[in-house]
């Protein structure tokens, strides 16, 4: 599979349009449920239907990864926390088992460079490992353009088993200690941003690590802005395997005609770059949420999205977005099974 995207089609106009208009006909004043209302015709048209059935099969995807660039203390945390925390996942300990579990979600995690040699885990999660940590993108490229490549394969291969297997509604969600830093160059290349607005406290880093992540940052971003306008150039230069792969599903998911619901600054920039790679790509995403990482902001007003959520979360694993499900389901039911003025006998807003 290449990693040349095809066209991206819009969701249906049509369906648009029929949930605009069934809105008015159900039994409450006009607009009353406001976003609610707004979230709806969005599923309505990214289903093509109106009305929206409710999503039978909504899949999360954590894509793990390590990056050299934790090695620089730009974390709280170390980089064994990563391989620790896929086991977690695996094991259904983590917060996004639990959040998946309340939502009606599953939760599928896939190895895609974590700084471990993967034995003992399900060939399931690594199938697709690219390497053993992405490169320190403060002064090495992320990955070759074979790793890249294969990272961008490995994303869209995903999206289509996920698909193919039946999952109406996905998430990307993200693990690896130090991805905030990688994330936040690809955020500053693609909007112009300075270095300092992208810096945030990731997993919680003191004012000296805040410091370090900075230069961290700023010596990135040098690199990167070379390649700024070729989205497989700048995953290779400054993203990582996982980013890569996360930034190809979302596409991938956009050309399949899939809804996605977004997560916080990690699975941000890879929106950003996945807009890059097919364009039309984010009409078929929501925002879940707003993370409190300031490059998250920068990402949803490029991105033109009004996050569902602003809950001051800063996990990552596609938390942020799994708390949104239930809002989607709701949103997708009250167009589905509300009853109409006319069903209920309920006197209509005179003209
Ligand atoms: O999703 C977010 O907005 C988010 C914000 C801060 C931290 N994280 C998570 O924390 C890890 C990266 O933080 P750091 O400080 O190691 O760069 C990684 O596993 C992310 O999933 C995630
Ligand atoms: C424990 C832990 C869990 C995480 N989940 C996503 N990022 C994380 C970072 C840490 C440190």
């Amino acid at each position: 599979m290449s990693t040349v995207f095809p066209s991206v089609d819009p969701p249906s106009d049509a369906a648009r349009r029929e949930a605009v208009a069934r809105h008015e006909t159900l039994t409450k004043p006009l607009g009353a449920l406001g976003k609610l209302e707004e979230l709806g015709v969005w599923v309505a048209s990214c289903q093509g239907v109106c009305p929206p059935k409710p999503f039978t099969r909504p899949r999360i995807v954590v894509f793990a990864g390590d990056h050299g660039i934790a090695k620089h203390g730009v974390s709280a945390y170390p980089s064994e926390v990563t391989a620790q925390m896929v086991a977690n996942f695996l094991t259904g300990g983590a917060a996004i088992n639990v959040l998946a579990a309340q939502a009606g979600a599953t939760v599928r995690v896939v190895d895609m460079a974590v700084d471990s040699d993967g034995e003992g885990l399900p060939e399931q999660v690594t199938a697709h490992k690219v390497r053993r940590s992405s490169g320190s993108v403060d002064r090495e490229d992320a990955l070759t353009q074979d790793e890249v490549e294969a990272a961008i394969t490995a994303g869209r291969a995903i999206a289509d088993e996920e698909i193919d297997g039946g999952a109406d509604l996905l998430v990307a969600g993200d693990m690896g200690i130090g991805n905030t830093t990688p994330s936040a160059i690809l955020i500053a290349a693609l909007t112009g941003a300075e270095p300092v607005a992208v810096v945030g406290r990731g997993t919680g880093i003191d004012d000296q690590g805040w410091m370090r992540k900075a230069t961290a940052i700023r010596d990135g971003l040098r690199r990167a802005r070379r390649v700024s306008a070729d989205p497989v150039a700048l995953l290779r230069t400054a993203g990582g395997a996982d980013i890569a792969a996360m930034a190809a599903f979302l596409a991938q998911a956009a050309v399949r005609r899939t809804p996605v619901i977004l997560d916080g600054v990690v699975a941000g920039a890879a929106a950003l770059v996945a807009e890059e790679l097919a364009w039309g790509s984010s009409l078929w995403w929501v925002a879940g949420h707003r993370s409190v990482e300031p490059a998250h902001t920068l990402v949803l007003d490029k991105l033109n999205l009004t996050p569902l959520l602003e809950m001051d979360m800063r996990l990552g694993e596609g938390s942020g977005a799994a708390a949104a499900i239930p809002l989607v389901t709701m949103a997708t039911r009250i167009l589905a099974e509300m009853a109409t003025f006319t069903d209920a006998g309920v006197t209509e807003r005179p003209e």
